[in-house]
């Protein structure tokens, strides 16, 4: 364990996207959903949910408790929490899936109501954690033109959406394929096209990279930053993966026991260790480095990601050096 930890690290930090930029908000832990680097945009969010409260049939407690939250166009959102946390059901509630015991939950400021579900699935789309659920169809060709010929799409449209998800993706060539010979990252990877191909503003991804190995996983993280840097798609995605939080989102959500916990940008929840403590949750592998360096005296400050970390480490290297020059 302790020797892959490092050999891991090092490839995710070659192939995941670069860390966002910009973040900023105030602190966590005092109004959920109006933190993070969202504050003050005056738009309407893509998706807003108001007090929501789910409870599955013979529980007693509620599986979601009264959550609040918006997110807004164009933004990378993570959702972290332990299992059992709330994260899938609160998933199946952005497109109708489920149906809110209260509350309410409104896509581009529209609630969601059975007249209405069939637009919100156009422009909510899901990945759900497991893609033996979603990818069904006997080619990868007809899986993933199922969504687009649903929407009642000319064939000549549906061709090329298929070709085009496929090439994003990096599957083309992969059409005549059984989904269930494929890998299970290829087969997330068709998942992944079959939403892509309905052309969604808004992209939810349940632990996507649950299951795939590290470079599969910076693939699909990769894929997904490329589709909202370049598409413009709105992404959500929940993970148990705290290490690739920091490379890919600029707020972070944190669910426990169906509540939302806290909402901040990653610097300020990997900088909350009694919320992480409380939501069962740990700090990235780099960050924890500097929580010992800390504590064994040293003046750092607590950095999330390689790239700031190795810049912190050469900033104290740098003083250190003056200070004995100056002796
Ligand atoms: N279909 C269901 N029927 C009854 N209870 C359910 C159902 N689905 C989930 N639950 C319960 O609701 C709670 C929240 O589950 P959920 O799957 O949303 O958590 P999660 O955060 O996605 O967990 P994980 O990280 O393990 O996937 C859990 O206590 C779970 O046992």
């Amino acid at each position: 364990m302790s020797k892959s930890t490092p050999l891991k690290s090092s490839i995710i930090k070659a192939d995941l996207p670069e860390q966002a930029e910009g973040r900023t908000g105030p602190e966590t832990g005092k109004d959920p959903e109006k933190t993070g680097n969202s504050e003050g945009r005056t738009d309407t969010p893509v998706i807003e949910i108001k007090d929501l409260c789910h409870r599955y049939p013979h529980l007693e407690a509620n599986a979601l408790d009264r959550i609040n939250l918006r997110i807004y166009r164009g933004e990378r959102v993570a959702v972290l929490g332990a299992n059992g946390a709330g994260k899938s059901t609160l998933f199946k509630h952005l497109n109708g899936i489920l149906r809110p015991l209260s509350g309410e939950v409104l896509v581009k400021g529209e609630k969601i109501t059975k007249k209405n579900v069939r637009m919100c699935r156009g422009t909510v789309g899901i990945v759900f954690q497991d893609p033996d659920d979603q990818v069904l169809a006997p080619s990868v060709e007809e899986d993933v033109a199922f969504g687009p010929i649903n929407m009642g799409l000319s064939r000549e449209e549906v061709k090329m959406r298929v070709k085009e998800a496929l090439e994003m993706v990096g599957l083309n060539g992969f059409e005549e394929r059984a989904p269930h010979h494929l890998s299970g990252g290829q087969k997330k990877l068709v998942a992944i096209a079959g939403i892509l191909a309905m052309r969604p503003e808004v992209i939810v991804l349940d632990e996507p990279t649950a299951g795939l190995d590290p470079l599969s996983s910076a693939r699909v993280l990769k894929l997904i930053t490329k589709m909202n840097r370049e598409l413009g798609i709105t992404l959500l995605l929940s993970t148990h993966d705290v290490d690739v939080v920091p490379y890919f989102a600029e707020r972070v959500f944190v669910l426990h026991h169906g509540k939302l916990e806290a909402s901040g940008s990653p610097e300020e929840i990997f900088n909350d260790p009694a919320l992480l403590r409380k939501a069962h949750l740990r700090l990235p592998r780099v960050a924890e480095v500097f929580e010992m360096l800390k504590q064994e005296g040293v003046d750092v400050n607590i950095q999330i990601t390689a790239e700031t970390a190795r810049d912190e480490i050469l900033r104290v290297i740098r003083s250190e050096n003056r200070k004995a020059e100056m002796k």
